[in-house]
């Protein structure tokens, strides 16, 4: 187990030696005023994996995904994406990269389609390849059939797989998703797992993906990273993090009390973070 800047990385092994990287951070830092929400972070995310970040309300995930999709600036640090600097060449970022939010980015107004064309416009996919792109995207998520509809009468399941289907549309290298299955029904959530999935072995697109859920870091993503109060504290594959602490059976609140002990902000337990976060409060 090696300690790489006073966190714990246990992805050290053979099988982790970096290929090629598509992402680095080096001392990413982002405060507010005197508030510190992501301090001093580095990690790397190798070409063509999924990589989790994991922690509770607050920990500084969705701050991290902002920082990288360029939407908002670090205070310190540095990071580079595809070989752009996400402060220097953000138009760059923006072009190799595809973001699916927690808030709702869908239009509920239009139908899956025309939504879809607003995204094919605003990434300047030339007009005679708009529709092709479109109806593969929505055949790739298995909207076909509900493409004529008002998003507003989609479920929440086809509301996620369609707000993933505008974020791929330009067929990104890296693929951002913050929590992208809170309030979905199990159904829906093994739904997007398996899409997600796909899409990572089928085309070679890297996930970076926040979750609450360790199922569904177990599921879906190569290697994670555990944050707390904007620190990461470990960093290896979901298995590496449950073997590490002695339980195969683990939950996230176990590995994560193992590490991150008397660190552990009170009265946030994942379980219940993910119970209380409904696609209601998504919809507003
Ligand atoms: N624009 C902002 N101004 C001030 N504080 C902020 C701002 N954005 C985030 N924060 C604070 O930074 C911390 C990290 O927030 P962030 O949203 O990144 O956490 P998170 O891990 O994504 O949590 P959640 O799971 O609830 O989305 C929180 O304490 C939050 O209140």
């Amino acid at each position: 187990m090696a300690k790489l800047m006073g966190k714990t990385d246990l992805s050290q092994g053979s099988a982790s030696i970096p290929n090629s990287l598509i992402l680095t951070t080096q001392s990413l830092t982002r405060c507010f005023d005197n508030f510190t929400a992501v301090d001093e972070l580095n990690i790397s995310v190798q070409t063509g994996e999924a990589f989790g970040l994991l922690g509770p309300n607050g920990a500084g995930k969705s701050t991290v995904i902002k920082m990288l999709t360029t939407l908002l600036p670090p205070s310190r640090g540095k990071a580079h994406l595809a070989g752009y600097d996400i402060s220097g060449q953000s138009d760059g970022v923006r072009r190799v990269i595809g973001y699916v939010p927690q808030a709702l980015s869908a239009d509920g107004s239009l139908t899956g389609y025309e939504n879809l064309l607003i995204f094919a416009k605003l990434y300047d996919i030339p007009a005679r390849r708009r529709e092709k792109q479109i109806r593969e995207v929505l055949s790739f998520m298995d909207l076909q059939s509900a493409s004529d509809r008002l998003v507003r009468n989609y479920s929440g399941g086809m509301i996620r797989k369609l707000e993933i289907a505008q974020a791929i549309l330009h067929q990104p290298q890296i693929l951002f998703l913050d929590e992208p299955t809170v309030g979905l029904d199990p159904v829906a959530r093994t739904q997007v797992w398996q899409l997600v999935q796909e899409l990572r072995v089928n085309f070679g697109t890297t996930i970076f993906l926040t979750t609450h859920f360790l199922e569904e870091a177990d599921s879906l993503c190569n290697r994670v990273a555990i944050m707390n109060q904007g620190r990461e504290i470990i960093t290896g594959s979901p298995a590496e993090l449950k073997a590490a602490i002695g339980k195969p059976d683990a939950t996230l609140d176990d590995v994560f009390i193992h590490y991150a002990g008397n660190q552990l902000t009170s009265g946030v337990s994942y379980s219940e973070t993910a119970r209380t976060r409904r696609t209601t409060q998504r919809l507003g």
